[in-house]
């Protein structure tokens, strides 16, 4: 038995050898002098050691008293020889508060006999603040067994701390990217996790405006709210205190006092109110360089920052670089996805989004909302006889002008083509003037425009109707506008129709296509391709995308972006997706059948069909009637049909789940992406988006994204597969990201099921 008694060392305890060493040589050091503990330390030659140590290492007896402690717990409480500190207790050095705590630990440790192993605390300095120390302490014995004391091992662990603290904010900062969530939470949760990193600093961001003259309020959750209000809108300049002046130099400013510095002089009255002595910016950059704000810190000492604060600043400029620019980028796709190019009016899309909640606000305050479906007469002509270049000058010019004879609250959307709607919406009970204005549009639209090619002039034919007389949705008024817009072609053009519910079929263009639609889905002029899905570790097929096509009897080989988003609306995506799921199932089976080994098969799923009541009932006939097991059936959905009906979608995805299918999100990470989406409903598989895997590994804010993206996947355990894959780099990052399965023309482009069939054939499946 050596000196310490009962206690020995297992090999399964969880002490690091350091700590092992340490509290292994102070039994050594406590063996030779059994009966006098203090005595014995000094005497010992492995005393030079043991006061060497970075850690912190002490003896107590059993009324918490320090017996010994070697050099670091001596300095730690400002005491030059550690030999002063024997006696002491830790009332004599902390509050009271904390000694209790400390001797309350260690009580209970010597009357249980039990050690406490890696304990996290938190030890207040004697000059202020605190760090965090992972410590251990082992009770001492004598011969006899009996606990003498303890022994107290440990380490200053506040730097790995904080390190942790930073990697979770950074991680949690992309994560908050990724989800899309609004950026001024992206940039206060970012000034947070850089002030907790440092003592005395607040920290601000500042957004610069799209002309690049004023800083505007970004995030300062931890300056003074009256001190933002004063310097939003601050315009940039040569000598504009810190940050007005880093955002016009592009580069970091640091003002170590700004009591004596001159680029603070304008502003040095304003600021001294607040206390801020120091103020240290550094310019928010996009890839390309070009400034988006500034970051700040601010501090009430006179002083320049450390070399650790400016590595700090770089990484929190950088994050920020990047949600500035994702959201950037978020509001210009929205405003081109939601606007015309050419003429810069609202678009169809738009027009959906509005239209509904323009006929809510309607209905509560009993308000009329005109809709005229105008298209211009002979606008072919134009375009044959004066070129594209003078039809777009027209279209430009009079759409113009129809923006300029509406009020603010109308709206003037561009439909497509030479095709306008103008939505009304009627200031009182009686709004009289709607006809007046409609006629005043109209010859407006009729004065000649000039162009490269001279004088053109064009005419309009109108359609009216209005809610809620002529339909109570937008589908239906815009329907019935277009019926009397076609009413008007027919009566001679340049002339306005109202709606009277009686249109002559001949007249129902758009029908014919539906029509030539609907025959192609019974007459088998659809038919689908296979894109292999490959695992990225091994290079197998590990499944397959089916992709419907249409082989026209006129037209040829027509894509489903031409005929999907018609089948959309028309609800003829219910029949032609059943045929496409039947079609992929039986399929499937051919393959199997032939002893091919069997392969995932991916079905898109549209929003219409996916609320189609009897859907799972549509997929449980498919797979039984081709005999294929349900695990092989994957049905891709995209977060509009999430979006749409929230708990109907659930439990459609719950039935499909229960007949075994598997569930994939399609186009994650393309728009809104939402990760509550993936926490709430089953998927299995998530599918990142083929636009953010174009930008891969070049752009660095894509990157941030799908590695996010990645991880988030792996975090909800469900597989991610990479759409789009086209280049060798692509598919190196995703390799190393991760990813673990990838599609697209690296591999190969859609094929048709014989050349699947070869191919799994050569790959030995
Ligand atoms: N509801 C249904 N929608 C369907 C069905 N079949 C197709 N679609 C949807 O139509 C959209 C266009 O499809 P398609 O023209 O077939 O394009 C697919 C691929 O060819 C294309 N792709 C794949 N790899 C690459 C690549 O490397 N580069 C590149 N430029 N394009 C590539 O991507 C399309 C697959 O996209 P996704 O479905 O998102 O995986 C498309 O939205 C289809 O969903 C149907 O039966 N029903």
């Amino acid at each position: 038995m050596n000196g310490m008694g009962a206690r020995r060392w297992e090999s399964g305890d969880s002490f690091s050898a350091e700590t092992r060493r340490i509290v292994a040589a102070t039994e050594a050091m406590m063996a030779a002098t059994a009966h006098h503990l203090s005595e014995g330390i000094e005497n010992l030659r492995l005393k030079a050691i043991v006061h060497e140590l970075p850690d912190f290492l002490y003896v107590k007896d059993r009324d918490s008293r320090f017996v010994f402690a070697n050099a670091v717990v001596a300095r730690s409480h400002g005491l030059e020889n550690a030999a002063e500190i024997a006696g002491k207790r830790d009332f004599d050095m902390f509050d009271f508060e904390t000694a209790r705590r400390y001797f309350d630990i260690e009580q209970d440790i010597m009357s249980s006999g039990e050690p406490r192993i890696d304990m996290e605390e938190l030890v207040p300095l004697p000059g202020g603040g605190t760090v965090c120390r992972l410590t251990s302490k082992i009770p001492l014995r004598n011969d006899n067994g009996e606990v003498v004391g303890l022994i107290g091992v440990s380490r200053d662990i506040t730097e790995r701390k904080r390190q942790e603290e930073l990697y979770r904010g950074q991680a949690n900062l992309l994560e908050m990217i990724a989800r899309n969530e609004p950026l001024p939470m992206i940039l206060e949760a970012l000034v947070l996790m850089i002030e907790r990193q440092m003592t005395g600093i607040s920290g601000s961001v500042l957004l610069l405006d799209s002309e690049g003259t004023r800083l505007y309020h970004g995030a300062a959750p931890n300056l003074p709210g009256a001190y933002s209000r004063m310097i939003d809108g601050v315009a940039i300049g040569p000598k504009v205190g810190s940050c007005g002046t880093a955002a016009w130099r592009g580069e970091t400013t640091i003002v170590a006092d700004i009591m004596a510095d001159p680029l603070w002089e304008d502003f040095r009255a304003m600021v001294s109110q607040f206390g801020f002595r120091s103020c240290w910016s550094t310019p928010i950059c996009t890839s390309q360089k070009n400034v988006l704000g500034t970051f700040a810190l601010y501090s009430k000492e006179p002083r320049r920052p450390t070399e650790h604060e400016m590595t700090l600043v770089a990484l929190a400029t950088h994050i920020a670089g990047i949600a500035i620019e994702r959201k950037r980028v978020d509001d210009r796709i929205h405003f081109m996805a939601h606007h015309d190019d050419l003429t810069g009016l609202p678009n169809r899309a738009f027009l959906k989004e509005r239209m509904a909640k323009i006929l809510d606000q309607a209905r509560r305050n009993n308000r009329k909302v005109t809709v005229a479906y105008i298209d211009l007469d002979n606008f072919k002509e134009i375009n044959d006889t004066s070129g594209h270049a003078a039809g777009d000058e027209v279209l430009k010019e009079i759409a113009a002008r129809m923006a300029n004879c509406v009020r603010a609250s109308d709206m003037v959307v561009r439909l497509g083509g030479d095709e306008f709607l103008v939505v009304l919406v009627h200031q009182s009970g009686h709004d009289a003037g709607i006809m007046r204005r409609l006629r005043e549009l109209q010859k407006a639209i009729s004065k000649p425009v000039r162009s490269e090619a001279g004088e053109i002039a064009v005419t309009s034919s109108i359609g009216i109707a209005a809610f809620p007389w002529d339909g109570a949705t937008p589908e239906e008024l815009l329907t019935n506008a277009d019926r009397a817009m076609y009413r008007a072609k027919q009566l001679g053009r340049n002339t306005l129709q109202y709606h009277d519910g009686v249109v002559s079929n001949s007249v129902d263009l758009p029908l014919s296509e539906q029509e030539e639609l609907r025959q192609a889905i019974v007459s088998n002029q659809l038919f689908l391709l296979y894109q292999p899905q490959v695992d990225v570790a091994t290079g197998r097929i590990a499944g397959l995308e089916a992709l419907v096509r249409w082989n026209h009897p006129t037209k040829g080989i027509v894509p489903p972006v031409k005929f999907i988003p018609l089948a959309e609306e028309t609800g003829l995506i219910v029949p032609l997706g059943l045929w496409v799921l039947n079609e992929a199932c039986r399929q499937a089976r051919a393959w199997q059948d032939m002893g091919l080994t069997p392969l995932t098969i991916a079905v898109n799923v549209s929003p219409k069909q996916f609320a189609d009541p009897d859907f799972a009932c549509h997929v449980a006939e498919a797979i039984d009637s081709h005999r294929l097991s349900a695990h092989w059936l994957e049905l891709e959905v995209t977060e509009s049909v999430i979006m749409q009906d929230a708990a109907r979608a659930l439990s459609m995805m719950l039935s499909l789940r229960a007949l075994g299918v598997r569930l994939s999100i399609d186009d994650f990470g393309s728009g809104y992406s939402s990760l509550a989406a993936l926490k709430t409903f089953p998927f299995d598989r998530l599918k990142m988006d083929r636009s953010l895997v174009e930008a891969l590994p070049a752009d660095k804010t894509a990157v941030a994204i799908a590695l996010a993206v990645i991880s988030l996947a792996q975090t909800l355990k469900l597989s991610v597969l990479a759409e789009g894959v086209e280049t060798d780099a692509q598919l190196e990052f995703l390799r190393h990201a991760g990813c673990e399965e990838a599609q697209g023309y690296r591999f190969s482009k859609p094929v048709a099921p014989e050349e699947i069939g070869v191919m799994l054939l050569a790959r030995g499946a």
